[in-house]
């Protein structure tokens, strides 16, 4: 049984990628190597989109799991207590996940030069993105305090404490220039903690590491397949405690409500469930935090 949840897919996604930071952080060098695997002249220095790097990105082990296990998972998360209709409807959640690993996806990395100096121009620059990396530079605190300014803005601007998706809005926080690690002054500790408390995902890299580089496009590329790609009914909160599946929750939100409703907080519920599953702890995040 297949429900039609879904928003209709990109045929072939073409996502952009905002990569920012303070001035001399190394974008240019990182975006860079990671396309071109040599250091580019850029000639002609732009003022508003400068330097677009296009790549394709394979989205790479979303999730590893095939059907068979999609049904461990199901009578794991529900001991089988579910009706057949909602269990076929995770199991259709888990392999359209899976799905998604056999995706590319075209990822164009813009480093723009932002002007938070003018606001409207900013704001544009900002929602032109569909996902963006915030990095900064190990050796520069200054570099790390103008990324916490930046994601202030993205907040405003993605209005990220509205967005009730599972997966909160693509961004990633990357610590660059780790090879100079005489000269640190944000140590990986701080960094991390930082990329946690926004609940985002933290990478270090290095222009002279191509490994680290493409932890980081991979990182972002499936922070954005997930937000953009899971189906509209990951969106909604979940409102339902655990305790509803029991019998006794069930029965008295039978008395008070539809059949309907007495589903939907079910539905969320388990979806919820199957992502924390699949993606670990991290999932759902809690959106009310965010503003
Ligand atoms: N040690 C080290 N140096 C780096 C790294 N990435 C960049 N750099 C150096 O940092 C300096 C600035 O790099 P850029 O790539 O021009 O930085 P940018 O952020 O594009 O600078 P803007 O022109 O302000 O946009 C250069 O001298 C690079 O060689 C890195 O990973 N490690």
């Amino acid at each position: 049984m297949a429900l039609q949840t879904h928003r209709p897919r990109k045929r072939n996604p073409a996502y952009t990628v905002g990569v920012f930071g303070a001035s001399k952080v190394g974008v240019t060098s990182i975006l860079d190597m990671y396309i071109f695997g040599t250091i580019i002249d850029h000639a002609i220095e732009g003022f508003g989109f400068a330097n677009p790097h296009q790549t394709t990105i394979n989205v790479e082990r979303v999730s590893p799991y095939t059907e068979r296990t999609a049904n461990m998972i199901v009578s794991k998360i529900t001991h089988n207590k579910l009706p057949q209709e909602l269990s076929d409807l995770i199991v259709d959640r888990v392999i359209d996940l899976q799905r998604l690993n056999q995706q590319e996806c075209k990822v164009e990395m813009r480093q723009l030069r932002l002007r938070p100096e003018y606001p409207t121009l900013h704001h544009y620059q900002l929602r032109t993105c569909d996902g963006i990396l915030l990095v900064y530079d190990v050796t520069s605190r200054e570099s790390f305090e103008y990324i916490q300014t930046l994601y202030d803005d993205v907040k405003k601007v993605f209005r990220v404490a509205l967005d009730l998706r599972p997966f909160p809005f693509p961004l990633c926080v990357v610590a660059n220039k780790v090879d100079s690690s005489g000269a640190r002054e944000v140590s990986t500790f701080e960094g991390r903690a930082y990329a946690e408390t926004i609940n985002r995902e933290y990478f270090e890299t290095s222009f002279r590491d191509f490994k680290s580089l493409e932890r980081a496009m991979h990182g972002i590329t499936k922070a954005i397949y997930l937000y953009e790609e899971l189906p509209l009914q990951f969106w909604r909160k979940p409102i339902a405690a655990e305790s509803e599946l029991d019998a006794e929750g069930i029965q008295k939100e039978e008395g008070r409500s539809t059949e309907c409703a007495r589903k939907t907080p079910q539905r969320n519920w388990l979806n919820c469930k199957v992502l924390q599953t699949l993606f670990g702890e991290r999932q759902p995040p809690t959106p009310p935090d965010e503003g």
